[in-house]
């Protein structure tokens, strides 16, 4: 999903809500124009201007550049080999295992991407300790429990992760731990290498006919479902956010989490560890469970409290357990849960078959490539998912919003706090049709990075704007035509604020600009009541001015003298005679003396130099 040029440079590293928490997204509201369409919108967000403007971008070739042109990429655990090709071809690629917390956060100022297992905890620290490089964390496989999310989209680093290549795996290995489960078969494994001969010690139980509760009906949940009916089990699940059709076509009946977890012979975990889910198998749910229930856990250890486990497993409540993974990983060698006799243990291993190594390996290796590269990853995590078609197309309206949001931020009077930015959307497309994050983060990106020193990108737009007070509030309106264009127009207003350039304030006092894409290059088309349109490449030299004959002439002239390359001129009036603005684009900012000259031009009433 490679997207245009001009968006790839403008994701630096990668470029930004999904299926983990991003910070608190906008609201959307729809206005409607005269002839225009009811429809819907929604958004907010949010920033406060520092006084000085100053052009800042950082992009993923800034970072690379610092490993020779090359990115870096750090690889703590074992990847499949067909991955680290990949890679490889792409990246210089460091594979640095078992590294302790203090040799990870000394090695990771030095990359660009970082790819790990479930062994490595990436915590705030180590983002912290990244310094601002690291742009891109791959987690070959399926949870991200141990990557500190939000640490990463305060610092603008996307999580990637590869989560479809193990599922088969996993499923596989929870149907192992079942059945070795109920036909003891570790244990007895264990006794006959020890020289014993325990038949009827290890009588098991039939799988057929009994109830399996699978708890987390999601990718793994509902293969080991499928599985599990192969072998004659009647199958329940709990899960709160799985579709009902789903479940339907499996032949599985979505219950409630007492009913599950009250009728079950058995019950198999399958759902992520999040702070909702975290010790959700306790002494109370535990009392709740059929006496005799067997558990498997292939999911993550700390949605099990393990001491109440063990409690349950002593008392008889549950029979038997099958378990994969562990709070502490590797648990304490002495841990009573390992060692007690009706417990089948491995060693995390759900994911780890060949071919899902392999799998994953390539998954995520294409994901890390292709964010670095600048691309939204499909599989980010900390970012939204926008499908490959719909960036592509939406590519010149990003280089639009961010132009737009610069451009609006270098019209702000000193010293007066953006609090309150609408970004309005003119489209014949129906609401739901148009994906608009991008391009709030790019509006956002715009208008905070020239005031500030914070890196502002797709992960970590709406935070950034959050954490500095700005409200993003985004409007559609609805025209008639063809939806064939994505876009016709977007606005972008700055409320309550004071201008340096008083042409730049619409009729209600709000700094306004407008841009269009016009043959794929963005266009200014609006400054406050005043039509104009240039292409917003360059520099942008703003003049307000009684209109009257000679001035363009003599404005002009003056930048000629001055050795100073015009690109393009506008004029935008609000009749004859009145008001007007010239917009005038030059390759270089002009020296001092140009400018004054231009102020001290008669008719001139104010101007303004704005970098793009
Ligand atoms: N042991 C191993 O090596 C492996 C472990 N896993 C783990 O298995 C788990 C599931 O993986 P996938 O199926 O790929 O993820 P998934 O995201 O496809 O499915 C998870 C499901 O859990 C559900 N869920 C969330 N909160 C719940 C709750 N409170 N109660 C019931 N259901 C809830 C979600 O709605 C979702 O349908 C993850 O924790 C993953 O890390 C996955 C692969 C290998
Ligand atoms: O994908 C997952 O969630 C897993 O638990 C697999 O973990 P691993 O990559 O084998 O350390």
């Amino acid at each position: 999903m490679a997207l245009a040029t001009p968006l790839c440079n403008r994701l630096p590293a990668v470029a930004a809500p999904a299926r983990a928490p991003y910070p608190a997204g906008p609201s959307l509201t729809t206005h409607h124009a005269p002839s225009l369409r009811r429809g819907r919108l929604r958004s907010s967000l949010a920033a406060s201007p520092s006084p000085e403007p100053r052009s800042r971008s950082r992009s993923l070739t800034a970072a690379a550049s610092a490993a020779g042109g090359r990115p870096t990429v750090l690889v703590t655990e074992k990847l499949g080999p067909a991955g680290l090709d990949l890679l490889r071809a792409f990246a210089n690629v460091d594979c640095s295992y078992e590294l302790t917390a203090e040799e990870l956060r000394a090695k990771v100022s030095l990359v660009d991407a970082l790819v790990v297992r479930s062994g490595t905890r990436v915590t705030r620290e180590v983002f912290e300790a990244a310094r601002g490089r690291l742009r891109v964390v791959g987690r070959a496989g399926v949870g991200i429990d141990n990557v500190d999310l939000q640490a990463a989209t305060e610092v603008g680093c996307l999580v990637v992760n590869a989560p479809t290549a193990n599922t088969v795996a996993a499923a596989e290995h929870a149907i192992a731990l079942l059945t070795a489960m109920a036909r003891n078969v570790a244990q007895a494994d264990a006794s006959l290498k020890a020289g014993k001969w325990q038949r009827s010690k290890y009588v098991g139980v039939t799988l057929v006919g009994k109830t399996l509760a699978v708890m987390g009906f999601g990718k793994v949940g509902s293969e080991v479902a499928r599985r599990a009916k192969g072998l004659g089990m009647d199958i329940i699940a709990h899960d709160p956010y799985a579709p009902v059709d789903r479940a339907r076509t499996i032949g599985v009946d979505l219950v409630s989490f007492d009913e599950a977890i009250s009728t079950a012979d058995f019950i198999s975990l399958h759902m992520p560890l999040t702070p909702s889910t975290a010790k959700l198998f306790n002494d109370e749910t535990f009392a709740k469970m059929k006496k005799g229930v067997r558990i498997i856990n292939v999911a993550r250890g700390g949605v099990v409290d393990e001491e109440a486990l063990l409690r349950a497993l002593d008392d008889g409540t549950v029979a038997q357990a099958a378990l994969d993974v562990f709070i502490e990983e590797p648990p304490p060698r002495d841990s009573k849960l390992v060692q007690h006799e009706n417990v089948t243990v491995t060693p995390h291993l759900g994911a780890s078959t060949t071919e899902a190594q392999e799998g994953v390996a390539v998954e995520i290796a294409e994901a890390v490539i292709g964010a670095l590269r600048g691309d939204l990853a499909a599989t980010a995590v900390n970012a939204p998912m926008v499908p490959a078609e719909v960036l592509s197309e939406l590519s010149p309206y990003v280089v639009l919003a961010e132009k737009l949001g610069r451009l609006v931020v270098q019209l702000v009077a000193g010293g007066s706090g953006v609090k309150v930015v609408k970004v309005v959307y003119s489209s014949a497309r129906d609401p739901d049709d148009l994906d608009t994050r991008i391009l709030r983060a790019m509006v956002t990106k715009g208008i905070i990075e020239p005031i500030s020193s914070a890196f502002v990108n797709i992960v970590n737009a709406d935070y950034v704007a959050k954490q500095r007070g700005l409200r993003i509030v985004e409007e559609r309106i609805l025209l008639d035509g063809s939806p064939e264009i994505p876009l016709e127009s977007i606005q972008v207003h700055l409320t309550n604020v004071e201008s340096k350039f008083a042409g730049a304030l619409s009729d209600v006092g709000d700094i306004t600009v407008e841009g269009k894409v016009k043959d794929g290059s963005p266009h200014l088309t609006l400054v406050g009541s005043f039509n104009v349109d240039v292409s917003l490449e360059g520099n942008l030299i703003l003049c307000r001015q009684v209109d009257q004959p000679g001035i363009i002439g003599k404005v002009g002239s003056i930048l000629g003298k001055m050795n100073m390359n015009v690109s393009f001129m506008s004029v935008g009036r609000t009749a004859p005679g009145k008001q007007a603005i010239m917009a005038i684009g030059v390759d270089e900012a002009p020296e001092k003396e140009a400018l004054k000259l231009i102020g001290d031009t008669p008719a001139v009433e104010e101007f303004v130099f704005l970098k793009l």
